[in-house]
Parts: structure tokens; C-alpha cells; sequence
């Protein structure tokens, strides 16, 4: 684990020491868009246009941000157009690398990726990141944004116009964006990477009252918007799906399992159930990622066995 500072790599664990023991996740540095005509998305440059075969996704099956990359590439149809690098599960002391040098320049490394795009880069090296075949560069590496381009940019591609984020479910759809991610996605990361008690309680008890939230929600309503499956659902999916076999145990987040929750349960398992999604989820190489390569907070790197999670059994939620 570590960061480049001007294009060199530095071995170096998070700071949470000018944070009072806090974990802050930095903000994403490439932030271009690719849509379908090739003009400028929201933020950064134009020129990445939607075609086939251009563009490359960087990913590790451990991670919750670049697994929903893999959901959308799924879903929308786009595996034969969008091509796949799969990190080792192991991120060591030169951050993530990989198990045999990667297809497109044989790197080893996913540093060297960043270096090429940009050769002075300073910032975390994180997964996922979109390549462009191209031009050969970095199109963006934050997540929330790829998959609203994998949403909606390649349609004239794949023929595949399914929606997760409608237009007249937007404002819904960011307000449980915006309420899942600090205290859910990224809730578990601040339990297991706080460094003092207080950061950790003042965490766990957000995460654990944001679950509450969520399943007295899901009592009522099948999806978090209404009864269409959207974008919020899958970014709620690549946390819940974890929350058993890692955070709870490596992150402390054991006030419960996801499993004593009657409603939020049935829910992870009807999205598990969703054709192709238990594809995208590789729960060995996730919970060996965890276990492994955080070695500050498991110095053994034992991987536990459990828990026994049969997420293909009934759902029950047709009658929600
Ligand atoms: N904003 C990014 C966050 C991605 C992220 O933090 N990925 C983690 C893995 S789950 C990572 O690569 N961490 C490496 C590091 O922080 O050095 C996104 O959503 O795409």
C-alpha cells in the first residue's frame, strides 16, 4: 500500500493522524467522461467517444467501487466491447500489482498504468480505473462516474438501453447515493481503518444506524427506489455482499451480520440472484485480498473459513 508523489511510488499507509484517527478516502484524480458522441461529460476532456473495443477497465475483484464496474460492463451488455485487467488479490508493499504482466504493455505494476497516463502523477493508485486504448491515457478513475458512462454512453454500441438511473428517479436515486456511500460503503472502510476508539465507535454506530435505516426501509419497498432495480441498489449490492465474510470479522463491524437482517437479506439475495451478477463476485479472492494485504490489521494473514453464506436460496421478496 502506498502513493506516487511526481510519478515515484512511495510505500506509505494512510495518514490518519492529521485526521484524529479518521480515514478519509481521497477524491478520484482523472475525471473525463466518455459518452456517446465523444464531447465533454460533466467534468474534464473531450474526445472519448463510446466504440467498441477502445476502452480497457482495470480492476480487483476485492474491491466494493470497482466491483459496481463490473456489474454495469455486465448488465449492459458490454463484455465483448470493454476488455478486463484483474489485479492480484494480494496489494503489497508496491500497492496493487499483477500476477502475470497485464495485456495491454505488460505492466507488473498498477502504478506504471497511472505513470503512463501521467508521468508526474501524484495521488493513491486505486481500482478501477477506465483506459483508453487510444490515446492512451486514463479516461477516469472514480467509479460512480464510470458506471453512469456504462449506463448510458454505449447504447448505440450494444443495443442495451436499460436504465439504472432514469431520469425521473435521479433525485431519489443521489439521495441514497449520498446517504449509503458515507455511512455503508465507505462506513465499514472508516470502522476498520480508524485509528483510535473514538473514530471507530463514532463509525460503527453510523454504519450500524444506516443499516437499521436501510432494512426498516427495505420492509416496505423491494428496491431502495420504488420497484426498479437502480443504480443506488448496486452500489448498496458490492458493500452488503461483503459485509459478512470481511467486514464484520477484519473490520469490526459486528454489532450484526447482514444475515440478521430480515429484510436487507432477502434483498442481497434477489440482487445476488439477478442473472450474471454471482459472476461478478469471487468471494475467495475477496476475503484473500482483505485478509492478506492488510497486514496491519491482520499480521497473520490466517483467512478465516466461514461464515457458510448460501446467498441462491429464496428471496421471499415478490410480496414486498
Ligand atoms: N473514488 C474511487 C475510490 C476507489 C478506491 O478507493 N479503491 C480502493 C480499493 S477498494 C483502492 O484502490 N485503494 C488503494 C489505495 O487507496 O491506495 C472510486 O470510487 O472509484
Amino acid at each position: 500500500m502506498g502513493k506516487l508523489v511526481e510519478g515515484v511510488w512511495h510505500d506509505v499507509w494512510y495518514d490518519t493522524k492529521s485526521s484524529g484517527g479518521k480515514f478519509v478516502r481521497e477524491d478520484a484524480g482523472f475525471r473525463s467522461w466518455v459518452t456517446a458522441t465523444g464531447e465533454a461529460g460533466p467534468t474534464g476532456d473531450s474526445g472519448f467517444k463510446a466504440e467498441s473495443g477502445r476502452y480497457h477497465l482495470y480492476v480487483s475483484l476485492a474491491c466494493p467501487w470497482a466491483h459496481r464496474t463490473l456489474i454495469f460492463r455486465k448488465l449492459k451488455g458490454l463484455e465483448e466491447h470493454i476488455t478486463v485487467s484483474v489485479v492480484s488479490p494480494d496489494m503489497l508493499e508496491k500497492g496493487w500489482q499483477f500476477d502475470e504482466p497485464e495485456s495491454l504493455y505488460g505492466f507488473n505494476y498498477m502504478h506504471q498504468v497511472y505513470t503512463k497516463a501521467k508521468a508526474d502523477y501524484t495521488g493513491r493508485v486505486t481500482v478501477p480505473v477506465l483506459w483508453d486504448k487510444k490515446t492512451e491515457t486514463i479516461v477516469s478513475n472514480e467509479s460512480s462516474e464510470i458506471i453512469r458512462m456504462l449506463n448510458s454512453a454505449f447504447n448505440q454500441v450494444t443495443g442495451n438501453s436499460e436504465d439504472f438511473y432514469p431520469e425521473a428517479l435521479r433525485s431519489k436515486i443521489d439521495e441514497w447515493n449520498d446517504y449509503v456511500y458515507p455511512n455503508i460503503n465507505n462506513g465499514v472502510y472508516r470502522c476498520g481503518f480508524a485509528t483510535t476508539q473514538e473514530a471507530y465507535e463514532e463509525a460503527f454506530d453510523n454504519l450500524f444506524s444506516a443499516l437499521d435505516k436501510l432494512d426498516a426501509h427495505l420492509a416496505t419497498s423491494r428496491y431502495l427506489v420504488g420497484d426498479q432495480i437502480t443504480e443506488a441498489d448496486w452500489r448498496a449490492f458490492t458493500t452488503l455482499v461483503r459485509f459478512d465474510p470481511v467486514y464484520v470479522g477484519h473490520f469490526k463491524c459486528n454489532r450484526q451480520q447482514i444475515a440478521q437482517y430480515e429484510h436487507i437479506f432477502g434483498y442481497l439475495k434477489e440482487l445476488y440472484q439477478v442473472a450474471g451478477v454471482a459472476e461478478t463476485v469471487d468471494m475467495p479472492y475477496i476475503k484473500r485480498h482483505y485478509y492478506y494485504s492488510h497486514a496491519n490489521i491482520n499480521p497473520t494473514r490466517v483467512v478465516p473459513k466461514g461464515p457458510v453464506q448460501d446467498l441462491t436460496t429464496s428471496h421471499g421478496r415478490e410480496s414486498v
